[in-house]
């Protein structure tokens, strides 16, 4: 199903002052697409995933959920609609992971209502589409906060919604577990159609496996900007998403790094474009040093790089060749 945001304004309404997050989103949440929405810390994010959930009121504007206005459903017809994950700890922490997870499947039964033989195989389902079936018998309140945020998606995977919301659900989790719940919510959206829509910091991460990047700004009006990774790479929004906070968008590799001001360029020669080519241009940029390979004889040093070693061509020196990155790196900066 998808999500028709028009026009949307959202933030929060005290009794005596309106505080304006974000105005005048326009953009539509595609069925069957993996959908990221990054943005620094405070732009809005996760005030964004609890207006769609319809757990905060918005200012203005429409939510259209599969061409009906969001307020058409009943909270009943939501709850077999959308599922959503928050970062929040579960208050109910007494239970274990099973009937943590059992709770996805209450638009169904009802709070009290009893499980069926196939609710039960759901739960099971999605406790192993998430890997957590070892620990389906352990207290909620005695996880780790990785294993719990997965408790928390397989809760979202057994409530069967065309929607899933996620707020950060790769937070806390290592590296190999993030890598492993975007592709599980890649798969859930491209194999099942379904809509999933999550706010992340794992840009790269997210670069890589979302079909529709929002890019979220800090000037709060319309401040939304959509599209596939290559093509906000394209037009330049990739770039000027960090600018002039020390990070740039490397266009050629994909990677944002560090943006430091040049102190020294360096020439270098031979297989420039190998593996070990790229990985001493990457450790000299730890140092500030950028490389060349065009022959400028500013450049003073001259780095001829081989299939196993680097040698250091000063002038009016003798040549010098090294074995490692670490060796090289260290008589040059
Ligand atoms: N209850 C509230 N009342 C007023 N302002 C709030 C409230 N909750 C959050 N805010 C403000 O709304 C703005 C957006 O907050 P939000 O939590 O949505 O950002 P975020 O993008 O999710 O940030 P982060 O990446 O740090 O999680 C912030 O300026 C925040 O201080």
């Amino acid at each position: 199903m998808n999500v028709e945001l028009t026009n949307l304004s959202i933030g929060y309404r005290h009794r005596h002052s309106t505080k304006t997050v974000s105005e005048n989103i326009c953009a539509t949440i595609r069925k069957g697409e993996l959908t990221c929405l990054l943005g620094q810390n405070g732009t809005g994010k996760s005030t964004l995933l609890r207006t769609l959930s319809y757990f905060l009121p918005r200012l203005d504007g429409d939510i259209i959920i599969n061409g009906h206005a969001i307020d058409s459903y009943s909270e009943h017809e939501r709850a077999r609609l959308i599922s959503v994950v928050l970062t929040e700890k579960p208050e109910v922490t007494n239970m274990t992971v099973r009937e943590m997870i059992a709770m996805g499947r209450m638009p169904y039964t009802g709070f009290w209502g009893r499980l069926k033989n196939e609710d039960e195989e759901i739960i099971d389902k999605a406790a192993e589409m998430v890997g957590i079936t070892g620990i389906i018998t352990r207290k909620v309140s005695s996880l780790s906060d990785g294993e719990r945020q997965k408790v928390m998606i397989a809760k979202a995977l057994a409530q069967q919604t065309p929607i899933i919301y996620l707020d950060e659900p790769t937070a806390f989790l290592d590296y190999p577990s993030k890598v492993e719940t975007m592709e599980l919510l890649q798969r859930v959206s491209h194999d099942t159609e379904k809509t999933v829509f999550l706010s992340t910091h794992d840009i790269e991460l997210a670069l890589q496996m979302a079909d529709t990047v929002w890019l979220m700004n800090a000037n709060g009006k319309n401040n939304m900007h959509t599209g596939s990774p290559e093509d906000l790479a394209l037009d330049g929004s990739l770039e000027s998403f960090f600018a002039g906070r020390g990070v740039c968008f490397d266009s050629d590799t994909g990677i944002f790094r560090i943006n430091r001001p040049t102190t020294q360029t360096i020439h270098i020669t031979g297989m420039t474009d190998s593996t070990a080519g790229k990985m001493l241009r990457k450790a000299l940029r730890r140092y500030a040093i950028e490389t060349t390979d065009r022959d400028n004889e500013q450049c003073g040093i001259t780095i001829d790089i081989g299939s196993n070693y680097f040698t250091v061509i000063r002038p009016n020196a003798e040549k010098k060749t090294y074995f490692s990155i670490a060796e090289t790196t260290r008589a040059i900066k």
